[in-house]
């Protein structure tokens, strides 16, 4: 199968020699080719250019893209799509007065999703996850970190793995599994956090292992959750199975998570709408990339990520969704690049840097997703006419996409039927 896009207006983020991540100052680039043509075998991109060297290739099918922007599907490196039900009720008491912190200590929040999630069938919870991703691939999102954390018992964090693992099989994008071990304390555990975290160590860490699904490892390192102690002993007991960390960290106080997870080699630490100096210093020098979430920040009426303070110090940035049902119902990107924008003060070139190639890093697969570059995967967005790729940020709550290709074959978005299932 082959696929020639031609007269394309702008091909963002192109990269002759293979790119991993983008930091600091080189985030403010977006290599371009103007007036291009791209070329895909199978699931492969093969060839690109100026549309003057485009003569003499024949493929069996050609997309005119005359106006349109294409450039690599959006990368979602932090996400808690696979849930049950939704949380529309706390939305509302939030609305009348109540913080997130009243509303969890009230029984809300994850105890309340971990509820609804344990009492729904294996199958169910399957469809309503898989929905819920068809919706973004649609809006450009082809890549997709998935975590468990509404389990909070064995066996339902297992059943959410089970269910990652069947999304990841039976789905055209690219997912990546985060086991999210500790995510909050349950109610029967309240007074023996202890017996909790050895729960998690002894007992959920090996058989998750066992199943071979995730090969993340995360905790809620936040007051009223899991602390710097525990964080550790998560790490060290993931560690063992050969799990790396993705940390919540900084969400609404500092506990010197950044620092762990620099530390224990955290592949990313997410959140970090507070941070520190000694925050960034330990960032510094370490593989660890900072991922904002400005989705939450709106949702919830927190700060946002000092994005500046993060890039300014030459370190690398991701933005996500945290799509969620408690702090971020919305797994749209668009929103989250023109979020980035407004709200994180990130040029459209860092905010597009941001959600793809640096995304595809937060994740572990930057050497096959996130650029234009020959040999790397063909997931792509063909945007609607636009007059410059700025205009997606710029044009906050519009959806700019028009034609995904995801894994190299070409969907029309706009029809229900449309399947992007292997
Ligand atoms: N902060 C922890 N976890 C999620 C929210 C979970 C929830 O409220 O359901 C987050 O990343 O924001
Ligand atoms: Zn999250």
């Amino acid at each position: 199968m082959s696929i020639l896009i031609t007269n394309i207006k702008q091909l963002l983020q192109v990269h002759d020699n293979n790119v991993l991540v983008v930091k600091g100052k080189d985030m403010k680039s977006l290599p371009i080719i103007e007036n291009a043509y791209l070329y895909i075998e199978h699931d492969t991109i093969i060839e690109y250019g100026e549309m003057k060297h485009c003569e003499g290739i024949e493929a069996e099918t050609t997309v005119d893209a005359t106006g349109k922007i294409v450039l690599p599907s959006w990368c979602d490196s932090h996400t808690h799509m696979v849930y049950a039900g939704n949380r529309t009720l706390e939305f509302v008491d939030r609305i009348n007065g109540l913080s997130y912190a009243e509303i969890a200590n009230r029984g809300g929040g994850i105890l309340n999703s971990a509820k609804v999630l344990q009492e729904t069938s294996e199958d169910d919870l399957y469809e309503q996850s898989i929905q819920r991703m068809e919706a973004l691939i649609r809006m450009g999102t082809c890549a997709f970190e998935i975590k468990t954390g509404y389990g909070l018992t064995v066996d339902a964090e297992l059943k959410m793995l089970r269910v990652i693992k069947r999304i990841k099989q039976e789905s055209l994008a690219k997912i990546t599994p985060t086991l999210l071990a500790a995510h909050a304390i349950p109610e029967a555990f309240r007074a023996k956090k202890e017996d909790y975290i050895k729960q998690i160590t002894e007992e959920l860490i090996p058989k998750a292992s066992k199943l071979n699904v995730a090969h993340y490892i995360d905790v809620f390192c936040e007051e009223g959750y899991f602390d710097i102690a525990d964080t550790e002993a998560v790490l060290k007991a993931g560690a063992k199975h050969q799990m790396r960390p993705k940390l919540h960290v900084n969400q609404f106080n500092i506990l010197g998570g950044v620092a762990l997870g620099a530390k224990y080699n955290a592949l990313s630490v997410d959140h970090l709408e507070e941070l520190n100096d000694a925050d960034v210093k330990a960032l510094k020098g370490s593989d660890t990339i900072p991922v904002a979430l400005p989705g939450c920040s709106y949702f919830l009426s927190i700060p946002y990520t000092p994005a500046r303070q993060l890039i300014d110090a030459g370190l690398p940035l991701a933005i996500a969704t945290d799509y969620n049902p408690g702090s971020a119902p919305s797994g749209n990107m668009n929103f989250i690049v023109g979020a980035a924008c407004v709200k994180l003060k990130m040029t459209p070139e860092e905010a597009i840097n941001a959600a793809t190639v640096n995304g595809a890093y937060a994740m572990g697969i930057s050497n096959m997703y996130g650029s234009i570059t020959r040999g790397k995967k063909a997931n792509l967005i063909i945007t609607k006419p636009l007059h410059h790729y700025n205009e997606i940020p710029y044009a906050f709550a519009h959806d700019p996409v028009d034609q995904v290709i995801i894994n190299g074959q070409l969907k029309n978005i706009k029809n229900p039927e449309e399947n992007f299932r292997i």
